[in-house]
């Protein structure tokens, strides 16, 4: 039994894994890891393996009461991975986007792939049919958005997510929902007319905290999975064990 643990910019995703099947789920914030990592191996006596992306600045010692229990391992910029990496700078690469892109690469062979991870940051990551990662864009996800208005206007409230009524916003709270929701939906889909009309036979996978609000709005027919990157770092490191 493998736990896999997501260490994003703003909440902890975990998975527990019994080969490629989730067997149980958490969320949780940071302050709360430990407790949560503890609870998670009383519940779980058979999890050998912890198998940790971080994209945040974590206190590696968190870990060290752990390893008398469970084998840990952190994924990093040296590892193996599926693909060959033609990122100008490979070692500022965010850690999830490469566990995204070998959850692409291994699970959607000889074909194009892009992976969209909308979550504090809106991340996209192409790796084409030659397994070629070939870079892809960053932008700030939907509540970032929301909140950068609010703090860097003195006019501008905080207001939480919304479904914009029309795509002419009518009043302050309507044009900031319309700017953002209907603006991140023109982002992603613009994204996606244009890699069609430079890749032909591609797959796309949509992912993160807003991927279910967004998948909906989207022009385009894509494939929502909300627990993608925890499945891809399973696969990294089933990877990594079979290529080191
Ligand atoms: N309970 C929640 N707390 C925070 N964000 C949430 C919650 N539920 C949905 N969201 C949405 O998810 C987005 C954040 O996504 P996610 O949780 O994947 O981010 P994250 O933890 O920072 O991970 P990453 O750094 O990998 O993006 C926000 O834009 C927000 O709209
Ligand atoms: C872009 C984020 C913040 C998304 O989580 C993360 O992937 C990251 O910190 N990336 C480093 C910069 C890069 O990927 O080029
Ligand atoms: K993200």
């Amino acid at each position: 039994m493998i736990l896999t643990l997501d260490i994003g910019n703003t909440r902890i995703k975990a998975a527990v894994f019994e080969g490629s099947i989730i067997l149980d789920s958490f969320v949780f914030i940071k302050s709360e890891l430990e407790k949560n990592i503890k609870n998670i191996l009383k519940k779980y006596k058979k999890i050998s393996n912890l198998v940790i992306s971080s994209v945040s600045e974590i206190e590696k010692s968190i870990f060290i009461g752990f390893e008398d229990v469970v084998n840990i391992h952190f994924v990093s910029n040296i590892d193996p991975f599926p693909f060959s990496n033609c990122y100008e700078t490979p070692l500022t690469l965010g850690i999830d986007r490469l566990v995204l892109a070998t959850g692409a690469t291994l699970k959607f062979p000889n074909q194009n792939r892009l992976v969209i991870d909308a979550g504090t940051c809106v991340t996209y990551d192409f790796i084409n049919d030659q397994n070629k990662y070939l870079g892809g864009s960053i932008s700030p996800g939907l509540k970032l958005r929301y909140q950068a208005l609010y703090e860097y206007t003195s006019k501008l409230p905080l207001l939480s997510l919304e479904n914009p009524e029309n795509f002419i916003g009518n009043s302050t709270s309507n044009s900031i929902h319309s700017g953002i929701v209907n603006g991140l939906v023109y982002e992603i889909d613009g994204f996606i007319d244009e890699y069609k009309a430079n890749f032909s036979n591609f797959i796309i996978i949509l992912t993160g905290g807003d991927s279910e609000f967004l998948a909906k709005r989207l022009k385009n027919t894509i494939f929502a999975n909300s627990n993608f990157l925890l499945e891809s770092l399973n696969q990294t490191f089933q990877y990594k064990i079979n290529n080191d």
